[in-house]
């Protein structure tokens, strides 16, 4: 899937920000395998990037386009195809059912956007460390358990396009590794493309594109 950005800005930054980023303002086209690091300090528009990609939000000038198809002018029903098919997302705060197990999370979004079988899950829960809390509420379960969920969570479902922002936040180095090495693995099979947004450059991220927001 290809992912053009044009001239891009939110509306609630001044126009003097596009001088000094490498994303806000300029033209940029990502396809099929590209491994996208951006980094954003703290207010740079980190959140507000990812969330006009997903369409959450659309308080921006310039514009999006995915396959040359301009975002603003995709209606509810491709919305919905998009999301279900073709973008995954894992975002800061993790929306997880609060009074569901995790195992339960997980296997409502496997039902809704089939890719894999039901042991896939059990063996990326394995792989980050996560397999014995599969069975615990989600809300009892720690900030950096519900982030390793919420990652197993976006690889359940195809995409072409796979967007993060600060996914790793909650995790200590070496389980940061794991979950990148997994992601890495899953966006190879899909031949996706892969748009990462940090704080800073993210060590262990084999970035084919590096960018400053
Ligand atoms: N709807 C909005 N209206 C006005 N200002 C906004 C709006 N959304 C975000 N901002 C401002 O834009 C700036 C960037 O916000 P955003 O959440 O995108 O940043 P971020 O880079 O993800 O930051 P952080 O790392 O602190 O989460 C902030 O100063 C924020 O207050």
């Amino acid at each position: 899937m290809k992912l053009e950005i044009k001239n891009l800005l939110p509306v609630y930054f001044e126009e003097e920000r596009k001088s000094t980023s490498e994303i806000w303002g300029k033209e940029r086209s990502f396809s099929n395998g590209d491994l996208v690091n951006i980094v954003a300090p703290s207010g740079t528009g980190k959140t507000s990037l990812i969330h006009f990609l997903y369409k959450m939000r659309e308080s921006y000038s310039g514009s999006i386009l995915y396959d040359g198809q301009p975002l603003s002018q995709f209606s509810k029903e491709a919305i919905a195809s998009l999301r279900k098919d073709h973008v995954s997302i894992i975002l800061q705060d993790m929306r997880l059912f609060e009074e569901q197990t995790i195992l339960e999370n997980l296997e409502i979004k496997r039902q809704l956007h089939p890719y894999h079988p039901q042991e896939r899950i059990i063996e990326m829960a394995k792989r980050l460390g996560v397999d014995h809390r599969l069975n615990a509420l989600a809300k009892n379960c720690s900030y950096g358990e519900q982030q390793r969920a919420v990652i197993i969570r976006a690889l359940l479902q195809p995409f072409g396009v796979l967007l993060m922002d600060e996914p790793f936040s909650h995790l200590d180095h070496a389980n940061a590794q794991k979950a990148i090495d997994l992601i890495l693995e899953e966006t190879a099979g899909r031949k996706a493309l892969v748009l990462f947004a940090e704080l800073e450059k993210a060590t262990g991220f084999p970035a084919t594109h590096l960018y400053h927001l």
